[in-house]
């Protein structure tokens, strides 16, 4: 199996970051290709980095498409181009946010989110609220730190974020904790350790549900809204995606 692993951003060091932490819990069997867009924000941390960033998501399905995919990891905790990258194939294509709902949402009744900047939060509230999960969640907080942080500052990065969960512990009433940044993939043990609580963290577990559903033989169904695009003129700087 061939899981393509698409960190929306453009920063080399946190997609590395991210292919090691798929490869650490992938089958044996599965090849992961971690991979980014050419251009875009070196960070989303925004709704204006996010749109621009699903053009990228786009261009990088597109290209899994043509080597041949089996399942798709939208590895950014917005879920940036979810029904737009879906719309394009038939493979699964599973955003770490709904990976990581779905898996915390096995394991407790409550959990909280812990992500990076304060004025992200609305992000992961909208996609709690549009794939079903606002009872499951108490809370979601923010260790206010850049995106990049967890790669130029990482131990004072680790240290905020550990110190926000431990406040989700006390205050929260939870059973789990959900991480909402995908740089933080790699941090997944040393929190756990820290924290004492379960921790889910979404680019594992969306490469988990990924091999579930093609294990199964599912994949994104082409009937109704999920069909692959009309065939239409495109002019000016997308004019290569006429008629797909
Ligand atoms: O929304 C966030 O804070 C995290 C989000 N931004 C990013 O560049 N990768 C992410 O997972």
């Amino acid at each position: 199996m061939h899981i393509r692993v698409i960190n929306p951003n453009t920063t080399q060091a946190m997609t590395d970051t991210i292919g090691e932490a798929a490869r650490a819990v992938a089958s044996p069997g599965t090849h992961i290709t971690a991979c980014q867009p050419k251009s875009g924000p070196v960070s989303i941390e925004s709704h204006f980095d996010e749109a621009v960033s699903v053009m990228g998501v786009i261009e990088e399905v597109l290209a899994g498409e043509r080597e041949g995919t089996d399942a798709y990891i939208i590895a950014c905790f917005g879920d940036p181009g979810i029904y737009a990258a879906r719309e394009l194939t038939r493979a699964p294509v599973i955003g770490i946010a709904e990976a990581a709902f779905h898996m915390a949402s096995l394991i407790s009744t409550r959990f909280s989110i812990v992500t990076t900047l304060p004025r992200t939060m609305i992000i992961a509230e909208h996609l709690l609220e549009s794939y079903g999960f606002s009872h499951n969640c108490r809370r979601i907080r923010a260790a206010d730190i850049p995106v990049l942080d967890l790669e130029e500052h990482p131990d004072r990065a680790l240290e905020l974020i550990i110190e926000e969960c431990l406040r989700a512990k006390r205050e929260d009433n939870i059973g789990a904790i959900v991480l909402g940044c995908g740089g933080m993939a790699d941090l997944t043990p040393k929190i756990s350790e820290a924290v004492g609580l379960p921790v889910v963290e979404g680019v594992t577990a969306a490469i988990k549900l990924a091999e579930a559903v093609v294990g199964l033989g599912l994949g994104t169904s082409k009937f109704g809204d999920l069909a692959f695009p009309r065939p239409k003129p495109f002019v000016g700087r997308f004019e290569s995606y006429s008629n797909l």
